[in-house]
């Protein structure tokens, strides 16, 4: 898994964004384990809370296109520090990634941390407690 190609991925989704209220552009790189990457971006909406994130974005893309595993993702906004994703991104990824599966979190000026779906989701509810 090439990191740094992930990452420029990511920021090529996150120039879609349409972020009209909060001008936050974010954007989401997905590499499946048939080895191929979808590209997600942050869509809002005027009634804020239907915003969908960049990540939850890539993640459906990949899964309505037949591919439901994936082995990284890579996410990037203008952060101070590498993104973090939010709760209901943490569990989307939880149920396409496996718990050693690398979460690239960068931002724009080059700073990155590969942590993992594991440490991003520690107990999160799954399938194995249905
Ligand atoms: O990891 C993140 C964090 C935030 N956002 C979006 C949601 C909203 O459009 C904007 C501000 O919260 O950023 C993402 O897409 N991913
Ligand atoms: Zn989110």
């Amino acid at each position: 898994m090439d990191v740094q190609k992930l990452i420029a991925k990511a920021i090529e989704a996150r120039n879609h964004a349409y972020v009209p209220y909060s001008k936050f552009k974010v954007g989401a790189a997905v590499l499946t384990k048939n080895n191929t990457i979808f590209l997600g971006c942050n869509v809002e909406n005027a009634s804020y809370g239907l915003t969908n994130c960049a990540e939850r974005t890539a993640l459906f893309k990949a899964v309505s296109e037949g591919e439901t595993e994936i082995s990284a993702i890579a996410v990037v906004g203008d952060t101070e520090g590498p993104i973090s994703p939010c709760g209901a991104c943490r569990q989307v990824i939880a149920e396409f990634g496996e718990d050693h599966t690398p979460v690239i979190l960068a931002n724009l000026k080059g700073d990155y941390k590969v942590t993992s779906v594991q440490e991003l989701l520690p107990g999160g509810f799954s399938s194995k407690d249905l």
